[in-house]
């Protein structure tokens, strides 16, 4: 948690609605819950068109004094800057980021459901140059027989274009890092794409362009697998529009910027989401991108969203990740929810009824572990061993068991390469379980050794917590759409869900497994998706006995060390049953191909042909039972510590045909009180010894000698 402390904050309303949302920001900051341990204390500063037309100044002194003497960071509305050209005015906001030399606007646009023109998720980050370019603002108007002529300069410097550049590295690198940790789903890369008009303009926007290049060329964005690709302004908005989903990071020369995050923001539907933060050494000013909107002004219906998200990139910036994050996962909770939204978002709610929609779900989030430091399982496990849940873990043996149905279960060796097999009247199976920083029994009850698998050093698996690696030959036919794996529950579990639980659950089922569908408020709760669009990698092995032999004897033929990594694909006959079935190649075109009901419904699971695969991922780590899914803004993801919420009840992993409603196969995790194991483990030594004393006993220390 961080250390208490107060931070003064500057309010800067403005003019229209600005007038409406800084009130809110203000609300969500005073409603952070006290366990963050940090107070706000506020001073309302002055600037803006009304401003200028009381006192004939637009941006009063005392307000740039205040926010560089005594503020640590401030929240702008809007201004309603004229059209025409106004003595004495000049716009204040963009005087601002120049005295406070605030020099990256930073403004992140992500969707948080599928709308029909964009059903794959948005997640970008416009990064704008915030205090040159042809917001230098030095116009001159002169004379000439042909009448007047304007011009503005256009300045472009490599110091500025230098550490805008740097910042939008740090910034993909940064989502990189979080993605990887938090494995989102979406495979994104860690992309910066420098965009500019350099074809017309090689002095000043081929400046920007170079610069922007060397800086991004640094070994550290290298390393953090930062790509860096170039776009000219008119063809990236054209590409952002019909392309969205491909961009992580756009930097930009300050008025191209300005353009950008408009333009990204009618992909989310409305401006009244979007955020920004314009950021300097140490100091931001979290502002909403939208203006003072004198079409809704007074009316109390703008939306105050991009107000609150801007409030809490603001705390981003001034290093309180916690903060932030339950304010971005309290706004996601409202708008995943869809009751009360504001007109633009097709809603009917006024805006203080959206204030107070978010912050009832400000304590939706337990807190974090460390934002900036996402979970990988290379962390050092000093920072988890802090945590109060990971005490709660520790009294905990995880037991593992697997079996054809719910009552049939065997103890399993966890991280063991050897194959449990399983039959029933339904099918055969081989399954291998594989845990990272597995803390839990062996497949005769005692504490195992085997901690972690070669599995999870291998590229592909670093980040994963957990692999359900398994084949299968089904003794009938059954219907693609029919087959579904995922998790249930033999009693309600409704009065045990972790605050928030809904909100997360929508959240999986946008980011990572689409085809999530379940009930988790029913007597008997569940959890299914379709096992074909649900598996991270599928392969489909032969039908015909011959073949299936000679597959049986290459595996035999493996050394034990050997990790079976599972590829998606197909062997002998089972390529062309692929083929036929038009199944695509790559996993994750498989997997998305199988949201559409009717491919699953037109493919059959063949009662004989052998099918493999290998069910894995960073969220659930059974190592002290918490959930962990990926962020939400530009910074962190969330952790939601099962344990502390957990009753008792196994935790099941089911394969099972959705028709029937019969199990096919069933895994079943359970925490063992770790009394009853040593209980159960002194008992055993006990009675060992009791055997060594006997006379004429079998074993003892000569015979060990
Ligand atoms: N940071 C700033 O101070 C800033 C930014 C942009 C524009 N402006 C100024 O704002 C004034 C109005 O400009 P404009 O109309 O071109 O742009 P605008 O951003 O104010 O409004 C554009 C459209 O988006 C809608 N909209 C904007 N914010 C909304 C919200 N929170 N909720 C619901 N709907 C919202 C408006 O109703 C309008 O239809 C101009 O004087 C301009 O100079 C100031
Ligand atoms: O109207 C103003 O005074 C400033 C508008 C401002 C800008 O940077 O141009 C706005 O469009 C923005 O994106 O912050």
């Amino acid at each position: 948690m961080a250390a208490s402390r107060t931070l003064r904050i500057g309010l800067i309303p403005g003019d229209g609605i600005g007038r409406e949302v800084i009130p809110a920001g203000r609300r969500i900051l005073e409603a952070l819950p006290s366990s963050l341990g940090l107070k706000f204390s506020f001073v309302d500063l002055e600037a803006g068109f009304d401003t200028f037309k009381q006192t004939g100044v637009a941006l009063p002194d005392r307000t740039v004094e205040t926010l560089k003497k005594e503020c640590d960071g401030a929240l702008f509305g809007a201004v309603s800057s004229p059209t025409t050209a106004t003595k004495g005015y000049s716009s204040p906001i963009v005087a601002l980021r120049k005295k406070l030399d605030l020099y990256a606007n930073v403004r992140p646009v992500k969707s948080v459901a599928p709308s029909p023109a964009y059903p794959e998720p948005i997640d970008l980050v416009t990064v704008r140059e915030n205090t040159e370019d042809l917001y230098v603002k030095e116009e001159r108007t002169y004379d000439t027989p042909d009448g007047p002529v304007a011009e503005a300069i256009k300045r472009i410097s490599t110091r500025a274009s230098t550490r805008i550049a740097t910042m939008a590295g740090e910034i993909a690198a940064r989502r990189a890092r979080v993605r990887q940790g938090l494995g989102d789903g979406s495979g994104k890369q860690a992309l910066v794409t420098v965009t500019h008009k350099s074809n017309v303009l090689p002095q000043t926007d081929g400046l920007f362009r170079s610069a922007s290049f060397a800086a991004l060329a640094q070994q550290r964005f290298k390393d953090a697998g930062v790509k860096v690709e170039e776009q000219i302004i008119d063809s990236m908005l054209y590409k952002l529009v019909l392309q969205p989903a491909y961009y992580d990071v756009i930097v930009a020369p300050n008025l191209y910027g300005d353009l950008l995050s408009d333009t990204a923001a009618a992909l989310v539907k409305s401006l009244g989401l979007v955020p920004s933060a314009n950021v300097g050494d140490g100091f931001a000013i979290g502002e909403p991108c939208h203006g003072s909107a004198p079409d809704i002004a007074g009316k109390g219906i703008s939306n105050p969203i991009a107000t609150l998200r801007s409030v809490a990139l603001m705390l981003d910036f001034l290093d309180q990740e916690e903060a932030a994050a339950k304010i971005y996962a309290a706004v996601d909770g409202n708008l995943a929810d869809g009751k009360l939204l504001t007109p633009d978002m097709g809603g009917k709610a006024k805006t203080d009824e959206v204030v107070e929609d978010v912050i009832r779900r400000r304590h939706c989030l337990p807190p974090l572990q460390d934002p900036t430091q996402p979970f990988s399982p290379a962390q050092p496990p000093e920072l988890l061993q802090t945590k109060e849940y990971f005490i709660m873990a520790d009294k905990y043996f995880l037991s593992v068991t697997a079996g054809p149905n719910y009552a049939e279960q065997t103890p399993l060796s966890i991280n063991s390469e050897e194959n449990t097999r399983i039959t029933s009247d339904h099918l055969t199976a081989n399954l291998t379980i594989r845990i990272q920083n597995f803390r839990g029994l062996d497949a005769h009850g005692q504490p195992s050794d085997s901690k972690t698998s070669p599995y999870f050093s291998r590229p592909s698996h670093q980040h994963d917590l957990y692999s359900l690696q398994f084949t299968f030959t089904p003794k009938e036919d059954i219907n693609g759409h029919d087959l579904v794996f995922g998790n249930d529950f033999d009693h309600p579990i409704r009065d045990k869900l972790p605050p928030g639980f809904q909100q997360a659950f929508n959240i999986a089922k946008y980011w990572i497994d689409p085809g999530l569908y379940g009930d988790v408020q029913a007597d008997e709760p569940y959890l299914y998706s379709p096992l074909l669009s649900s598996m991270n990698i599928f392969r489909v092995g032969p039908k015909d006995d011959r073949e299936h032999e000679k597959l049986e004897e290459v595996r035999a033929n493996n050394t034990r060390e050997d990790v079976q990594i599972l590829q998606e694909g197909g062997d002998a006959d089972g390529e062309e049953w692929r083929r036929e079935h038009k199944i695509p190649q790559d996993a994750a075109a498989r997997k998305k191909y199988f949201l559409t009901e009717q491919h699953l419904r037109d493919v059959t699971i063949e009662r004989g042909r052998e099918y493999s695969n290998d069910f894995f991922n960073p969220y659930l780590d059974f190592n002290d039972f918490a959930l962990r899914l990926p962020g939400f803004a530009v910074i962190p993801g969330i952790t939601i510590p099962i344990i502390s919420y957990w009753d008792g009840q196994p935790l099941r992993y089911v394969m099972k045909n959705r028709k029937t409603d019969e199990p096919l196969l069933v895994v079943v995790f359970t925490l063992v009180p770790k009394e009853q194991i040593e209980k159960g483990g002194k008992a055993v030594e006990e009675e060992k010894k009791e055997v060594e004393e006997t006379p004429g006993g079998q074993g003892g220390d000569d015979d060990v000698d």
